[in-house]
């Protein structure tokens, strides 16, 4: 792979124009996130890794530029515990449609071992299999919804958050190309993005009692990275998430989103 691919100043850029591995820090916000390409250019850096040639044999097997069905295709996303899990099965049920998430099953064994991997390999990981999971999204969407658990905002904001050190006023200005969706990914129809206030998100936390990621420690113990987290998925667009108040009870969030999806897709 070509030098600086994987961190160090490299410039390179996606094919389809993800912005990817730049020089300056912020920009490595979205190096982190990374395209097709610049996954791929750095899951082939880690070659030490046996499971990166996994990953990228799954890769290389999905066509490029993949389109969707005519079914409506819906992402859910959020920091952790806001409620995705619930809300998606109950959608997928009430919808007769399918779940998936990112990263796809195919290759989430695989992530405990990139998650303890540096920043670079970890979001390239976590990017090729968005890029995945497209060509099931496709296939799926042919035939029934698709409701999904985090995609590329997911992707993006915990890689922008983890690459900005401080505040929100720290990270790139809105309307960066950071904030953009890849032009080679396909696009969903909808993004909602589940938000509960940090209180009643730690209550969740810990009535749920799974063991935390690391990202979910962090998440727990870090004001300000969970601030930019949440602020970069507002600042992404096209698509852009629209915002859902999640703290109601079950079936009210249910009710809210089912009413989101009836207005913005075709059903
Ligand atoms: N509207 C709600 N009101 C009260 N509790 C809720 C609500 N939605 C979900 N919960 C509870 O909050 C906890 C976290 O929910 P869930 O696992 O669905 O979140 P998540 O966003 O999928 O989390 P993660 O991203 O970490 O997988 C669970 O115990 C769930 O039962
Ligand atoms: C998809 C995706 C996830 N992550 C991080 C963000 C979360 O803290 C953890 C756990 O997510 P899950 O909903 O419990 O599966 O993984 C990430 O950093 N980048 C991603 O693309």
């Amino acid at each position: 792979a070509p030098a600086g691919a994987c961190g160090g100043g490299g410039g390179v850029r996606g094919r389809g124009g993800a912005a990817v591995w730049l020089w300056q820090p912020r920009r490595q916000a979205a190096g982190a996130a990374g395209g097709r390409e610049g996954s791929r250019l750095c899951l082939q850096c880690a070659a030490r890794i046996p499971e990166a040639g996994a990953v990228l044999d799954l890769l290389e097997q999905c066509p490029e530029h993949q389109r969707k069905g005519s079914f409506p295709v819906v992402v859910f996303e959020g920091l952790d515990a806001t409620g995705k899990t619930t809300v998606t099965q109950s959608v997928k049920d009430t919808l007769n449609g399918v779940l998936l998430r990112s990263p796809p099953a195919c290759i989430s064994q695989w992530r405990t071992i990139f998650d303890d991997e540096p920043a670079p390999i970890k979001r390239a990981f976590y990017a090729a299999g968005n890029y995945i999971l497209a060509s099931e999204i496709a296939k799926a969407s042919t035939q029934a919804p698709v409701i999904i658990d985090r995609y590329w905002h997911s992707t993006a904001a915990y890689a922008i958050a983890t690459e900005v050190d401080g505040k929100v006023q720290d990270l790139p200005p809105a309307h960066d190309e950071v904030y953009q969706w890849p032009e080679d990914l396909l696009k969903p129809d909808l993004v909602l993005l589940l938000t509960v206030d940090p209180e009643e998100r730690v209550q969740r936390l810990q009535r749920r009692g799974l063991e935390k990621t690391k990202e979910e420690a962090e998440l727990e113990a870090n004001t300000l990275f969970r601030q930019r987290v949440e602020e970069s998925y507002r600042r992404m667009v096209n698509p852009a998430c629209q915002v859902v108040d999640a703290s109601p009870s079950k079936e009210e969030v249910l009710q809210t989103v089912l009413q989101l999806i009836k207005k913005h897709c075709a059903m």
